[in-house]
């Protein structure tokens, strides 16, 4: 019997589901990495989230297997050349998580158009400041979105309605197949777009794609929006463009280094939190109780598809 080994916490169904193929699967979410390596040599499938990298050692000790099941959309903590390289398959599931995507990356624009955090938290302060939290509407902008797959899709289909124009650039996309957005040009976007939005895996290109020099360019100020990887983006950078005025705010689901800062890096990281205009969520943009479920459910179908 083929056997699977999962690494984190997955909802109970792939499991189920997998069992139902006929595969033996074993469930040791807090399994540390050392103790994999140790088993890994008798399993044909592994499942994972974000927290357990694939990498060279781990493929190493894994001979006979045959896939990597990823949890979730981001495969930026797989070696995929060498898992490639060996004939792994590689499932992940961005069709379970990208409506929590969506739906919190527009809760976070709202909130920073509407200075929701600031706002409360200056009453509770027992302040009462009408002018300093005068909002903005998102009616009549244009919302820049980078990255048209599962994520930024979602992300466009909850922005009709709004009376906005989308624009989406992707790289290996070409004539959308919704009416969400309109394709554009990295140019364009820097140009025209009063909001942007990042939805792009993290890969050696995309690592620090927005840095200083980045954000010189946009044309307006502009409201930005994280909800990809830290990794992705230059937190210094964004904290200056937010005290030059061409940041409006900022919401980050994802910072550069995942949790809290090393002490090195406190003071950086105090200006960000500090920062009125700055919003944070701990990397739960695709967290719902709703996707814990229909993640697992995606990956059970992938893998009944599979051939190995
Ligand atoms: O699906 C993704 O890429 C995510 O970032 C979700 O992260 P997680 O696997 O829940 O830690």
């Amino acid at each position: 019997m083929k056997k699977i080994l999962i690494v984190d916490d997955l909802h109970p169904a792939f499991k189920l589901e997998a069992e139902g193929m006929g595969f033996e699967v074993d469930d040791l979410p807090l399994i540390k990495k050392a103790e994999v390596l140790e088993i890994l040599k008798d399993y044909e499938g592994l499942a994972i989230r974000t927290k357990f990298r694939v990498d060279a050692e781990v493929l190493a000790a894994a001979p006979k297997l045959k896939f990597v099941a990823r949890a979730g959309a981001g495969m930026d903590n797989i070696d995929v050349d060498i898992a490639e390289a060996k004939g792994i398959k590689l499932i992940n599931a961005p069709e379970g998580n990208a409506d929590a995507v969506g739906e919190h990356t527009l809760g976070m624009l709202l909130s920073l158009m509407n200075n929701f955090r600031k706002a409360d938290t200056e009453i509770r302060n027992g302040i009462w400041d009408r002018e300093g939290n005068r909002g903005y509407e998102l009616m009549g902008k244009t919302v820049g979105i980078i990255g048209y797959g599962h994520m930024g899709q979602a992300f466009a289909k909850r922005l009709a309605g709004f009376g906005v124009k989308v624009i989406a650039y992707d790289k290996y996309k070409t004539r959308f197949t919704d009416d969400y957005a309109s394709e554009a040009s990295m140019e364009e976007i820097v140009k025209y777009c009063d909001v942007l939005s990042l939805h792009i895996p993290l890969t050696r290109e995309t690592k620090q794609m927005v840095d200083e020099e980045y954000l010189r360019h946009f044309r307006r100020p502009i409201f930005f929006l994280n909800a990809a990887r830290g990794e992705i983006v230059n937190t210094k950078a964004v904290l200056n463009a937010i005290n030059s005025g061409q940041i409006l705010g900022a919401g980050l689901d994802v910072l550069e280094k995942e949790k809290f800062p090393t002490l090195g890096e406190a003071d950086f990281y105090e200006a960000l939190k500090n920062h009125p205009k700055v919003l944070l969520t701990p990397h739960v943009g695709g967290w719902t109780f709703d996707s814990y479920r229909k993640i697992s459910e995606v990956l059970a179908r992938k893998l009944k598809n599979l051939e190995i």
